[in-house]
Order: C-alpha cells, then sequence, then structure tokens
C-alpha cells in the first residue's frame, strides 16, 4: 500500500480550513499506488483526491505538474484538477509534506486487460500528446537514457540478488540500447507513466468509454513515441509475458487515428520499447534492493520487465510490435 504519511484529524481539520470544500464527511488512506500518500476526501461539496508528494518527487517541481494537468484539462483531457484554496493556491503543506487536493475521477482501472481498452488508451494518449503541444513549459525526463546507467551503477552490489547475472545482463542490453536511442524525434509533453491503473474506465449499457487519466508526477517533456514504448509494455503483455500482438495493433491504430506517427517514429518503437523495459526495470530493481523490509508498501517485480526486455530485444522490428 502507499500511505507513507499519516495525517491526523487536527492537522486535516486545520488544513481543510483553507478550502471553501465544506465540512469534512469521510476520509481514509488509499492502498494502490507506490509513489505518494493518497487519501479520498469526502466533504459536503464533494468527493476528492488528497496527495501527499512523496519520495521521488522534487516540490519545486510540483507547480508544472499542476500546470500541465490544468491546461490538458482545458483542452479536452480528462485528468485531476487541482482544487485552489481560498488563497488561490492549489499547493500546501500538511504533515510535514507538500499537499494538494485534486477532483475526483469516476471510473475504474482495469484489472484485466481486454483488446477494446487498447485501442481507447491509444485514442486517449494521441490526444493528451496534442493538447499538450502548447504547454509552454519544459521538463527534462529525470527517467530518460542518461538516468539508466547511473541507477544501474546505484544497484551494482545488490541487484544479483533478484536474480544471478541480472546486473551484468542489464549492462549488455544498455550498450545495446543507449547507442541506438532516438534524439531527432517529435517531442512534447509525455505522461512517461501510462499503466493500466492510471487509466479510468466507465461501462456503461454495454459500452465502454475511457473516463480519465491520472498520475502525472513523472509526465515531462520527451519523445513523444517513447509513450507508446511505454504503454505496449503496460498493456500488451498477458500475465503469462506473451506479447499480445492484436493489444499492440490496436493501441497504435486508436493512437494513429488522431496522431498518425511519422516514418522515423515508426523505426524507432523497437528501441523506445527496448529503453521503456528497461527503464521500469531499473526504477523497481532500484527499489527492490532499497525498500527497507517492513515499509508500508508493495513492492513491483522486476523480473517483469526483464522478460519484456528480452522479448523487445529479440523482436527488434516494427512488424513484430504491431506495426
Ligand atoms: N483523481 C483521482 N480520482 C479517483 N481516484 C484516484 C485519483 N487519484 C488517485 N486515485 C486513486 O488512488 C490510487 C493511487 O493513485 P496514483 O496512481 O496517483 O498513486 P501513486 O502512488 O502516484 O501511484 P503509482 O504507483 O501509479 O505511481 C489510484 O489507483 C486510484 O485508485
Ligand atoms: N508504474 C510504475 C510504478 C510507478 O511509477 C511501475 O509499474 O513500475
Amino acid at each position: 500500500m502507499a500511505v507513507y504519511t499519516d495525517v491526523s484529524d487536527e492537522a486535516l481539520a486545520s488544513f481543510l480550513t483553507d478550502y471553501a470544500l465544506g465540512e469534512l464527511v469521510a476520509f481514509r488512506g488509499i492502498a494502490e499506488g507506490v509513489e505518494n500518500s493518497n487519501f479520498s476526501l469526502r466533504t459536503g461539496t464533494g468527493d476528492y483526491i488528497l496527495t501527499l508528494y512523496e519520495k521521488r518527487v522534487d516540490p519545486r517541481e510540483l507547480p508544472w505538474f499542476l500546470g500541465l494537468m490544468r491546461h490538458l484539462a482545458q483542452r479536452g483531457v480528462t485528468c485531476p484538477q487541482p482544487v485552489a484554496g481560498h488563497d488561490g493556491e492549489a499547493l500546501r503543506m500538511l504533515a510535514g509534506r507538500p499537499a494538494a487536493i485534486t477532483s475526483f475521477l469516476s471510473g475504474v482501472w482495469p484489472r484485466r486487460v481486454r483488446p477494446e481498452h487498447c485501442r481507447l488508451l491509444g485514442v486517449a494518449l494521441a490526444t493528451l500528446h496534442l493538447a499538450g503541444a502548447d504547454y509552454g513549459h519544459e521538463r527534462p525526463n529525470a527517467l530518460g537514457p542518461a538516468a539508466w546507467r547511473p541507477l544501474l551503477e546505484s544497484c551494482r552490489s545488490t541487484g544479483d540478488v533478484v536474480q544471478p547475472g541480472l546486473v551484468a545482463e542489464l549492462d549488455r542490453a544498455l550498450d545495446s540500447i543507449l547507442p541506438a536511442w532516438p534524439s531527432d524525434l517529435p517531442r512534447g509533453q509525455i505522461h512517461a507513466d501510462l499503466f493500466p491503473d492510471n487509466v479510468f474506465f466507465l461501462e456503461t449499457g454495454g459500452s465502454r468509454t475511457l473516463s480519465g487519466l491520472i498520475d502525472f508526477y513523472f509526465a515531462c517533456t520527451d519523445l513523444l513515441a517513447y509513450d507508446l514504448g511505454v504503454c505496449l509494455n503496460a498493456w500488451c503483455f498477458e500475465p503469462g509475458m506473451e506479447f499480445n500482438v492484436t493489444k499492440a495493433k490496436l493501441l497504435l491504430a486508436g493512437y494513429a487515428s488522431i496522431r498518425p506517427l511519422d516514418a522515423a517514429e515508426r523505426a524507432a518503437l523497437p528501441v523506445l520499447a527496448q529503453g521503456a523495459a528497461i527503464r521500469f526495470l531499473l526504477t523497481r530493481l532500484y527499489d527492490w534492493v532499497n525498500t527497507p523490509p517492513g515499509a508500508m508498501v508493495t513492492r513491483k517485480d522486476p523480473l517483469e520487465y526483464l522478460r519484456r526486455l528480452r522479448f523487445h530485444l529479440a523482436a527488434a522490428t516494427p512488424e513484430a510490435l504491431g506495426l
């Protein structure tokens, strides 16, 4: 679970006096997630999410994330909206952490991904990319290719605990991926962590709609098609780690229906998927070896991403990915 920081009744009551949200009706920690502490909050004016920003978020970057969420919503992307207090500010401190209240999105994330989810995801991802195009502020990707060697170095003495030979295998993978990494593809604001648990759907009367996107705290300015690499990994592998090309084709077709890929992006997709696999493998590995026993968080399995990485290193053609 991810509630790293406790919020006392008194601290919450005092915090809420800064807002015009009515009286507190209910408040509870949300078990899901690994990065920040999230709470659901019901007040006299409705449902909200309270987030306390934890380890990986630099507080100086929070205005960039919240500004992007406002910008995207103004252009039709359904995502959480920061709620301002009486002073017009959405960001303040609570229990010693930067904190913000955002709007609650309806819908549920898919526990089991169906092909149709992937098409809707592709449409939403391309819509996000177009909507972000005129957000005039850049944020470098702190977990982009330049971060991967240092991350692996920080796991060098401990990483093989997870699997013998893992560190050497990742060294070789980086030797292959980094020199091939593209630099001249279309760039813009990307989500960079669009896993199924960050995408909500509604099913009504037999029809399925995508109701919103959450968790923009890895968003950054980077290659647009890298987001497709992230999504191919997170959405198009079956629990047994077989790649589902039908899901990939629908993801890519949904995306292209809003923003067609250019030839260079299509050609780069295999290496982008390799890079996306090693990025999540490395952060999961780092967390695996650095999370103290007893921490209130469920670690994610790095080896799930080793299997994806191996698939992409072996496949290595756009056709194998459904293009
Ligand atoms: N705006 C929202 N509306 C509804 N539910 C939300 C909202 N934001 C967060 N949640 C709930 O809180 C959970 C955790 O949120 P989130 O994914 O942002 O946390 P995180 O710790 O940053 O997680 P991650 O591990 O995905 O980075 C979500 O799965 C969802 O159930
Ligand atoms: N989506 C990430 C965790 C949050 O960054 C993962 O599954 O490794």
